[in-house]
């Protein structure tokens, strides 16, 4: 054989390899900047301000629903982007509810194992209230609840344990209070505005996250969402809503550096959400509470720039439900300054001081609207009292 021939079975593998490698290098850039810009808004001349989409991977791994493709719907040729499709909203609470009792001691368990003795002694009924004060109910529903068990067992001459959680499971529901509407506002409230979702908070209660599961909530209601990266404190903050987002399709309006206006960060996501006819504005915030007075001036900001756009439909607050009365302390200050309309609480799941919402709607007088029941994705649902209720008794 010749050279010519001793040459060409290693040379053109060789030369297919060099081939593809160079149409990879063309396609995979395109690939990662997946779902382009949208289009610009008019009226918005702050060039610090800049509107991307992403497909990067990874916020919470666990339990992601379905997964279908959906072309990216700007229609300049891009390839199609990789989106989940959420889980849907209806059942949520009852798959999750489980994680309500998983912690060490549920506070159900406590009650009814005191509840089943023979013949309630004084420090039986101690005992009762005090463990309901170690779950964060609070001193005043815990006395009333206390009382309004005791009237109905003497009256009513109750003793059968079947009988006695009844009556307990009764007055937990009262106390956590099924009357009060925790419909999450997501509609406009004028003709032509998206629905405006501000979602306030401290540090590292799970705000981010919220913003996140809760816009693949709405995904699943088929409403077209947009998220404004209004965290422009922390650096990462916004790359990890921006993940979130990308996820289910969702686009994000971002500052291009760390520490610019939030505001303007809000007014861009709420004029781009009116711009494209979005259904849905979400605004994650930074709320950093170094001190009343700048976190009324930052949220206070927010909300008069927002509202020259379209009106805020609801104002959530998230909180931490592991934190206790640190947790009530920052929900007293938010209350005040942010006109809170409805809570977020989270991790709810492995805690034993689920009372806590009972003490925040008293404290804050507004309803516990969703809560956070785990790390994976779907893990948030529309609070129900009943549920909650029939979660903790185990
Ligand atoms: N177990 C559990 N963990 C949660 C829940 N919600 C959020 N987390 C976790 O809490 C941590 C903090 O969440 P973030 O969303 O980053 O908190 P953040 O308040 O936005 O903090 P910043 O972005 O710094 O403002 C993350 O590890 C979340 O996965 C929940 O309902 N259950």
């Amino acid at each position: 054989m010749g050279p010519v021939t001793d040459v060409l079975p290693w040379l053109i593998p060789l030369l297919v390899v060099v081939v593809l490698g160079a149409v990879a290098a063309l396609l995979v850039p395109r690939m990662r900047r997946g779902t382009p810009p949208p289009p610009p808004v008019e009226g918005v001349e702050r060039p610090t301000v800049v509107s991307t989409g992403s497909t990067d991977e990874g916020a919470g791994d666990e339990g992601a629903g379905e997964v279908s493709t959906r072309s990216s719907d700007e229609g300049d040729g891009a390839p199609a982007v990789v989106v989940e499709r959420p889980e849907p909203v209806a059942g949520r609470f009852v798959r999750l509810r489980d994680r309500l009792a998983r912690s060490g001691s549920p506070l159900g368990a406590r009650l009814l194992a005191v509840l089943s003795r023979d013949h309630l002694t004084e420090d039986d009924w101690d005992e009762l209230e005090e463990t309901l004060l170690l779950a964060d109910v609070g001193a005043g529903p815990a006395g009333e609840l206390i009382d309004a068990l005791r009237t109905r067992v003497r009256v009513q001459g109750v003793s059968d344990p079947a009988a006695v959680r009844a009556l307990l499971r009764e007055e937990l529901i009262a106390l956590v209070d099924p009357t009060m509407d925790r419909e999450v506002r997501t509609d406009g409230a004028e003709p032509g505005t998206p629905g405006v979702v501000l979602v306030v908070g401290v540090n590292g209660t799970g705000k981010t996250t919220t913003v996140g599961k809760l816009a693949r909530v709405l995904v699943a209601e088929d409403k077209s969402v947009v998220l404004g990266a209004a965290d422009t404190f922390r650096a990462a903050a916004a790359d990890q809503l921006q993940t979130w987002g990308s996820r289910v399709g969702v686009h994000t309006v971002r500052a291009d550096r760390d520490g610019a206006d939030p505001a303007a960060v809000a007014f861009d996501a709420v004029k781009h959400g009116k711009a494209t006819g979005a259904d849905v504005v979400l605004v994650d915030t930074a709320g950093r509470l170094q001190n009343k007075a700048g976190l009324m001036d930052e949220l206070g900001k927010i909300t008069r720039v927002v509202t020259r756009e379209a009106p805020l439909t609801e104002v959530l607050l998230v909180l931490d439900a592991t934190t206790g009365q640190n947790g009530m302390q920052q929900a007293r200050v938010f209350g005040e300054v942010a006109g809170v309309t409805g809570i977020v609480l989270t991790k709810l799941d492995g805690t034993a001081k689920g009372g806590i919402v009972v003490a925040v709607q008293r404290a804050l007088g507004v309803p516990v609207k969703l809560v956070g029941l785990g790390e994976g994705p779907d893990d948030l649902a529309p609070f129900d009292a009943e549920q909650f209720v029939d979660g903790i008794l185990g």
